[in-house]
This record gives C-alpha cells, sequence and structure tokens, in this order.
C-alpha cells in the first residue's frame, strides 16, 4: 500500500514586500509517497523553491500545516525542526555548500558526528560506504576546490544521506554542472531512489524530470498538474521526455 510520508494541509506562504502581501503559495493540498521520486517543475516565480522549503521545514508557513508521518510539523519549535530536518531530512541545493577546508572525506562524515546517536565507528564506516557509491573513494582526502563541480556535487549526495533519511530534499543539483556531470548526478539519485530512498526535486530540466515517477507542476503558488510516470530506464528515455514535453506544452510551459 501507498505510505504517505509528508502532507500538506492547505498550505500557504506569503511575504512581505513594501507593505504588500506577495501570496507566493496558495492553500495546497499535496501527499508525498514513500519510496516515490517526485518532481516540482513550474515557470519561474511559480513558488517551487518556496514550496520545497516549506515543506522541509526549512521556511515557517503562512498558514496550513505540512504533516510529516502524521505529526504536524508546523507547530514544532526551532530546536525540535532542526533535529527533524538533521535526522529524517536530507538536502541537496544547486550551490554546494561544502566545507572549503575540510576534505570530501570529513565533509560527509561531519554531518554523521552530528547526529548523536550514531557512534563514530558507524559514521567512519558509513563515510567510506558512501564515498564508494558516488565514486569518490579515489579523492576522498582532497578539499572541494581540487575537485569538478560535479564531483562536489556527488560529496553533497553523500553527505545528505549519511543519517539515513526518510526524504531527500534537492533544490536544481544539476543547475550549476556541466551536462556530463548532470547526468552522473542523475543516475546517482535515480540509482538510491531504486533502492528505496524518496526524493523531492524541483527542476526546471525535462531530462532530469524525467528520473522521476510523479511531476507535479506549479503556478501562481498552486498545484495545477499531477502526472505519474513509468519508472526511469534509459530505453524509455526518449517516450518519456516526449510525453512530458507533450504534457508541460499543455500547461504553458
Ligand atoms: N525570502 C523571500 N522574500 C520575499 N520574497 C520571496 C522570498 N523567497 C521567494 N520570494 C518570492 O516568491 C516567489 C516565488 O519564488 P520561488 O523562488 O519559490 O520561485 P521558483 O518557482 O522556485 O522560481 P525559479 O524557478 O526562478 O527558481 C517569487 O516572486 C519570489 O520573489
Amino acid at each position: 500500500m501507498n505510505q504517505v510520508l509528508l502532507k500538506a494541509d492547505s498550505l500557504c506562504k506569503s511575504f512581505a514586500n513594501n507593505g504588500l502581501q506577495n501570496h507566493v503559495l496558495d492553500h495546497i493540498d499535496l501527499e508525498l509517497i514513500q519510496g516515490d521520486f517526485t518532481v516540482i517543475m513550474g515557470s519561474s516565480g511559480s513558488g517551487k523553491s518556496t514550496l520545497l522549503y516549506s515543506l522541509s521545514g526549512m521556511d515557517t508557513v503562512t498558514s496550513g500545516k505540512v504533516l510529516y508521518q502524521g505529526i504536524d510539523i508546523t507547530s514544532n519549535r526551532e530546536k525540535e525542526l532542526s533535529m527533524l530536518r538533521r535526522k529524517e531530512f536530507g538536502f541537496i541545493f544547486q550551490q554546494m555548500h561544502l566545507v572549503s577546508n575540510l576534505s570530501l572525506y570529513e565533509n560527509v562524515a561531519v554531518s554523521g558526528y552530528l547526529l548523536k546517536q550514531n557512534s563514530h565507528k558507524e559514521v567512519n564506516e558509513r563515510a567510506s560506504e558512501l564515498l564508494d557509491l558516488v565514486g569518490l573513494m579515489d579523492c576522498k582526502k582532497r578539499l572541494p576546490s581540487q575537485v569538478s563541480g560535479g564531483q562536489q556535487q556527488r560529496a553533497c549526495i553523500a553527505r545528505a544521506i549519511i543519517n539515513k533519511p526518510q526524504l531527500l530534499f534537492a533544490d536544481e543539483p544539476t543547475g550549476a554542472l556541466n551536462k556530463k556531470s548532470g547526468i552522473e548526478i542523475l543516475d546517482l539519485l535515480t540509482e538510491i531512489n531504486e533502492e528505496g530512498q524518496s526524493i523531492l526535486m524541483v527542476t526546471h530540466d525535462v531530462k532530469a524530470a524525467i528520473r522521476a515517477n510523479r511531476i507535479l507542476y506549479l503556478e501562481d503558488g498552486k498545484v495545477v498538474g499531477d502526472m505519474k510516470l513509468p519508472r526511469y530506464t534509459k530505453d524509455n528515455a526518449v517516450a518519456a521526455e516526449k510525453q512530458v514535453v507533450a504534457w508541460l506544452s499543455a500547461r504553458g510551459w
């Protein structure tokens, strides 16, 4: 049975702008299913990143609720939210925010040490396992400035999943990468999703969107489209891309 991991209930988010309210998210109702790779698309300014940050507790909401595994997290205090983000959620951004004077290995392991329930031995083993998974074992001792953007982003993915998050939030994770590195990152995300990692990703890129099995389309802060896709394979990629482009065009994309 499909298990709901995260639910938005009449979610609204406004920003004050020169004394006026900019209503960015407008009564969004949404359920994210465990194991899904869900993508959020929509035109620039439609509220995609705001939705991602509101759902993940990185940003406060104006009204409505976000329920994580049935528990209202919008009423959590900052300390509880911070623990939830550290333990249950992982994050990847377009800008990678690795600590510049720590090696790739240390960048990955530090997130593990922050969760007090992890022993150092467990963290060290998992960091090595993950660096192997993302293909960085050979350069694990290098600083972020000594590797490519794609390698930095792979380290970010390892860092984001070191605490085995239930849900991985990704905001344009391939946006700053060249084509080859972007494909490597998408392959990696596809692989970890196949292994059960739930993912919610914002993207403008159709080639990234077809890695998902569900696409939500946002317009003026409302979800106006919700499309299911077959699980990605190299063989169905071209057909999926055509299907998604047609679906997006019908929504004025
Ligand atoms: N911190 C903020 N303060 C004020 N307004 C904001 C803030 N964050 C976002 N906004 C406004 O909210 C609207 C939606 O922004 P958001 O970044 O969520 O859109 P988006 O769909 O992700 O856009 P893009 O595709 O260009 O990244 C925009 O009008 C933006 O200016």
